[in-house]
């Protein structure tokens, strides 16, 4: 027998307005209502890392507002995500927005309690700064991840004026610590001017491979997905994305678009692509709201979590059916 409880699913939107209440992420309980879970939504509401238009710090807020909208069964993964496993919104992490060294150890140890717990972080950025310590928490528990990093820009930039944590500089950080598989290690949705040729140089010897924003276009959703994944194998996989991997049209309220990027069609196909990968947490960031309009950043934002959250909760009752299969098999000898 398993002693696994039926997840506690979102509010009913049949039955109370899907704009009444305070959000949380696709109407569902927060952890504190559930008591431990499975996939943990969590905010990083931090952007005190911005090279350029500030504001990410209302993303998480916002891509709950939006995510509202979403319900609770997937077609295009063919799953309910919501009753496959536990999935509950944990409020935010509340970092030192006057002290980046200081907020990046602040979501290092907040993201260690919750994957303590055996949850798989689903992050809401949060300027991009964010996902180095959310890396050294994942590999603190897997060792070294394979990474899918979706982004118009590099993010492998040594510093800025000086300072080591910023929002351009986390997988560079991430590299030189040993916390990423350099052996699976990719961007996706990359275009846009760079500082000079180097900047290339450089993060090819990081060990990053690219797979640009005109490769997606020239070659399809489907295709990038199938090389991303034969690249990825069974490794412990982290997907962090920074929402100006879409275009400025797609994705207007960031910090620093770019144009020429890819649709929110393509994102979440090659998202879809990856479903059987074996994907231990993911972020998604760099949501600005303040330059967003009719929530066009925000709802694409909240899907690209939805398809997340969907790939690690069909992942979880796998495992779990696996893990009773077993016990079964063990009880009956
Ligand atoms: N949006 C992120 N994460 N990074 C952009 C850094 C680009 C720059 O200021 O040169
Ligand atoms: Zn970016
Ligand atoms: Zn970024």
């Amino acid at each position: 027998m398993s002693s696994y409880e039926t997840p506690r699913g979102p509010v009913d939107s049949s039955r109370v307005p899907r704009f009444a209440g305070p959000a949380t992420f696709a109407r569902l309980p927060r952890l504190d209502e559930v008591g431990t879970t499975d996939v943990a939504v969590v905010g990083v509401p931090f952007d005190a890392g911005v090279s350029y238009r500030p504001g990410a710090r209302f993303g998480g807020n916002a891509i709950r507002e939006a995510s509202r909208l979403l319900r609770p069964y997937n077609p295009a993964q063919d799953a309910s995500p919501f009753a496959l496993a536990q999935v509950a919104d944990a409020g935010d992490i509340a970092a030192n927005p006057f002290n980046i060294n200081e907020a990046v150890d602040t979501i290092e140890g907040a993201a260690d309690e919750l994957l303590g717990t055996g949850a798989r972080l689903m992050t809401l950025g949060g300027d991009h700064t964010i996902a180095l310590p959310l890396l050294r928490s994942v590999a603190k528990k897997h060792g070294p991840v394979a990474l899918l990093h979706f982004d118009a820009h590099l993010d492998t930039w040594d510093t800025y004026f000086g300072a080591e944590y910023t929002h351009g500089t986390p997988f560079r950080r991430a590299v030189e610590e040993g916390i990423l598989d350099t052996e699976a290690l990719s961007h996706v949705g990359t275009r846009g001017p760079l500082y000079g040729r180097q900047d290339l140089t450089d993060d090819e010897k990081l060990g990053f491979g690219i797979v640009t924003s005109a490769d997606i276009y020239r070659r399809g959703a489907d295709e990038v997905a199938d090389q991303l994944r034969q690249r990825i194998g069974d490794r412990p996989l982290y997907i962090s994305i920074d929402i100006d991997c879409l275009d400025p049209a797609h994705a207007p309220g960031t910090g620093t678009p770019e144009a020429g990027g890819m649709t929110s069609r393509e994102l979440l196909e090659i998202l879809r692509g990856l479903a059987s990968c074996h994907l231990v947490s993911a972020d998604v960031v760099e949501v600005a709201p303040a330059y967003d309009h009719a929530e066009i950043t925000s709802v694409a934002a909240s899907h690209t979590a939805y398809e997340l959250t969907t790939i690690m909760s069909r992942q979880i009752a796998q495992a779990r059916e696996k893990n009773a299969q077993a016990t079964e098999e063990t009880d009956a000898k």
